[in-house]
Order: C-alpha cells, then sequence, then structure tokens
C-alpha cells in the first residue's frame, strides 16, 4: 500500500458524492455529515486547510419533495436543487458547529471558471475563507445553469476547484472502496487498483458510469477529475466515505482506496485556467508542419498552418486544434472568430490585414494562450 499524499499536503479538497450524503437517496445522512466534520476538524488541527465539494442537492430535493424517482426534466432537477441545497447548507453548518468552525456556501457555475476576472474573483475569495479558517461548501449552482453550460458532475468540479485553489491533493469520496479494474457492481472478482499514474489511459477502460439512481458519472467522472488535478500537481484518492476515520487515517499516511500520483509537471497558473475551459466551441485543422510546430517547438498558431474550420466561434472563445487525422493536439483561446479564421487560413500572416482590412493580432492562437494536450 503506497503512503498516502494526504500526510504532507497542506491544502486538501474533500469531494462527497450524492449517494454518500443522501443515504442513497433516502435523504440527508446526517451521522455521515458529522463523521466527515469531526474529521475535518481534526485535520484543521493538524495545520491542513480543506475545502469541501458537496453533491447530493437535487437527490435530497427529490426526497424532501417526496418524488419517487429522480426527475428528468431539467427544470425539474433545478427545483429539486434549490429545496436540496438549504438542507446540504444546514446541516453541514451545524454539523461544523459541533467543532467550533464556520462553514461559507460557494455555489459555482461553468461560466465562473470560463471568465477570467470571475474565476481570479472566486480564487481570491477561497483563499480568503481558507486564510480565515472557514470551510467552503461547494456546490455547482444547479439552478441556473442549463445543460450545455453546466459542468455536469462534482468530480470535475472538485478538479476545477483544487486547480484553483492550487490543493496538494484531491480526495474523491465515494460509495465503493476506490477503482477497480472492473465496476465491482457488475463483475465481483474486479480488484482494487491502490495506486496508479493520473491520467494513465488504461484506467478510462476499467471504469465504468454511475452505479446507482443517485450519483452522476459514476468512476469514469473520477479518473478525468484525476487527471485535470494533475495539471496543477495535485494527487487525487478515491476512497469509501463509509470507511470509519478514512480522512483522518489518510492525513496519517495510511493508504487507502486508489492514490492516483500526477506524472507531469504542473501547468503555469494562466494554462490551468485555461485547461479549466470545458466548453469548446470549434476546432481548426492544423497541415503536419503547424501540428509539429505545436507539439515540438511549443510555438504559437499562425494562420498559415490551418487548412479547414469547423464550427461557429468568436474572437476569445476555446478551440481545439486537430491534425489531419482529427487527433486532437492542443487546445487555445482563438484571436479571430470562424468567419475571419476561414478567410486567413492557409494564408501568411503579412497577408492578414490585407485580406481583413485589420490586424488583431499576428497569431491565430498565441502559445500562452494553447494548452498542449498529452
Ligand atoms: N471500475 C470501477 N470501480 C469502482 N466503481 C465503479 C467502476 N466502474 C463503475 N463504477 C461505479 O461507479 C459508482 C460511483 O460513482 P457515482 O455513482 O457517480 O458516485 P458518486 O455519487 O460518489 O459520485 C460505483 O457505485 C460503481 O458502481
Ligand atoms: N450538483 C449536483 C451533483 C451532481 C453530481 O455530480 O453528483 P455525484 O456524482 O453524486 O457527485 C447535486 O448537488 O445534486
Amino acid at each position: 500500500m503506497p503512503v498516502s499524499v494526504v500526510k504532507s499536503a497542506q491544502r486538501i479538497v474533500v469531494k462527497v458524492g450524492s449517494s454518500l450524503v443522501t443515504n442513497d437517496g433516502r435523504g440527508l445522512d446526517h451521522a455521515a455529515l458529522a463523521r466527515w466534520a469531526a474529521e475535518i476538524a481534526q485535520l484543521k488541527a493538524l495545520g491542513k486547510q480543506v475545502v469541501l465539494v458537496s453533491s447530493g442537492a437535487v437527490a435530497e430535493g427529490v426526497a424532501r419533495l417526496g418524488w419517487s424517482v429522480k426527475p428528468t426534466a431539467v427544470h425539474e432537477k433545478q427545483a429539486a436543487a434549490a429545496v436540496g441545497q438549504m438542507g446540504l447548507c444546514q446541516a453541514y453548518e451545524s454539523a461544523f458547529r459541533q467543532h467550533g468552525l464556520n462553514t461559507a456556501q460557494v455555489l459555482l457555475t461553468h461560466e465562473d471558471m470560463a471568465d477570467r476576472t470571475r474565476y481570479l474573483n472566486a480564487r481570491s475569495t477561497l483563499l480568503t475563507l481558507l486564510a480565515l479558517d472557514v470551510i467552503p461548501i461547494i456546490n455547482e449552482n444547479d439552478t441556473v445553469v442549463t445543460a450545455e453550460i453546466k459542468l455536469g458532475d462534482n468530480d470535475t468540479l472538485g478538479a476545477l476547484v483544487t486547480n484553483l485553489v492550487e490543493g496538494d491533493a484531491l480526495v474523491i469520496l465515494t460509495d465503493q472502496r476506490g477503482l477497480y479494474t472492473a465496476d465491482p457492481r457488475k463483475d465481483p472478482a474486479a480488484t482494487l487498483v491502490e495506486e496508479a499514474k493520473a491520467g494513465d489511459p488504461a484506467l478510462e477502460a476499467m471504469a465504468g458510469g454511475a452505479g446507482s439512481n443517485v450519483g452522476t458519472g459514476g468512476m469514469l467522472t473520477k479518473i478525468l477529475a484525476a487527471k485535470r488535478a494533475a495539471r496543477s500537481g495535485a494527487a487525487t484518492i478515491i476512497a469509501s466515505g463509509r470507511e470509519p476515520d478514512v480522512l483522518t487515517r489518510l492525513a496519517r499516511g495510511e493508504g487507502i482506496g486508489t492514490q492516483l500520483v500526477p506524472e507531469t509537471s504542473p501547468l503555469a497558473a494562466r494554462k490551468q485556467w485555461i485547461a479549466a475551459h470545458l466548453q469548446v466551441k470549434g476546432k481548426v485543422v492544423l497541415d503536419d508542419g503547424a501540428r509539429r510546430a505545436l507539439a515540438e517547438k511549443g510555438s504559437s498558431l499562425l494562420p498559415i498552418g490551418v487548412v479547414d474550420v469547423v464550427g461557429d466561434f468568436r474572437r476569445g472563445d476555446m478551440v481545439s486544434c486537430v491534425d489531419s487525422l482529427g487527433h486532437e493536439i492542443a487546445r487555445g483561446l482563438i484571436n479571430y472568430a470562424a468567419a475571419e479564421t476561414r478567410r486567413i487560413q492557409r494564408q501568411p500572416t503579412g497577408q492578414i490585414e490585407a485580406i481583413l482590412g485589420y490586424l488583431e493580432e499576428p497569431e491565430l492562437i498565441h502559445r500562452d494562450n494553447l494548452v498542449l494536450l498529452d
């Protein structure tokens, strides 16, 4: 068993899933919340800072409204989330109060992450709360987001928050002991993976979807969250939230669950923000010279290297850079809208002004706004 990274971690993001928080959808598990609050208080006493990302608003709202199944209509889920979030807030506030700790509710949306100013605001608010010894309790602002602009699942939110606050570890507590070689609900012979590299593609093949009607995303979103958390250098642990003293034992260094360690060096802060953009608005197809310039030399993307433009995007949007076979090489914030990009593709930079009548920037995507994907 590996030594847990939580032992040396100073700043930890803990994510708890809906099935744990709501007793598999039956209603808030106050005893579980009390246990985690007591453990987090012990982590605080060890000098660690903790952010909690909690799911369960929809499941708790469904239980409170007396509905027998999770609704499929978006507005009903949003209404349920609004009802359930009140319950989560109240329950966490009183659980942490037992230990003299203040809590703060922080509801985030994808747009808070995609807008640089809002992203930096969210970051400074969270860092201020941590400096004040408050426990931020974070969820997606389900009530105001529609399907297209949703982060979608709180495993991703947990990873984005880890990047945002530069957490050392992301601990994802769920209803299984960790990542198994296959979904243990379907394959009784599956075995627990104790340690692996975050981002190893073999892990994605092991992970299946949600095992219950209560959770969202299943193990796959947890594996992808670990890959995302690794971009700011954080390790991820996936463990059971029902394991006694799970957080305090991890903090003592005990290897519990699955530990996914980062294998690449962390991206610079601005690139992490770019990588946090989840909505890709279009694609540019590169010729081989441009592909090599990006991948091997870390160059900016110039219009001359673009052979095709797909989709409709505006200046400043996130676009994907693909090679001639459609493999995604990089993502970045583009300096020209789709219609303009089509007019200047395959053209030397010196021609941009003559073609468009103006020059925004000489590069289509500047290297500072470009993130290479591995
Ligand atoms: N390889 C795997 N190892 C462990 N669990 C898996 C795997 N593949 C799929 N799962 C399923 O993922 C579920 C946990 O995800 P989910 O239901 O979204 O929980 P949460 O609410 O904690 O996010 C487990 O109950 C399990 O059935
Ligand atoms: N924001 C949603 C959480 C969605 C979600 O990702 O749930 P889970 O897979 O249980 O972490 C809620 O609070 O219901």
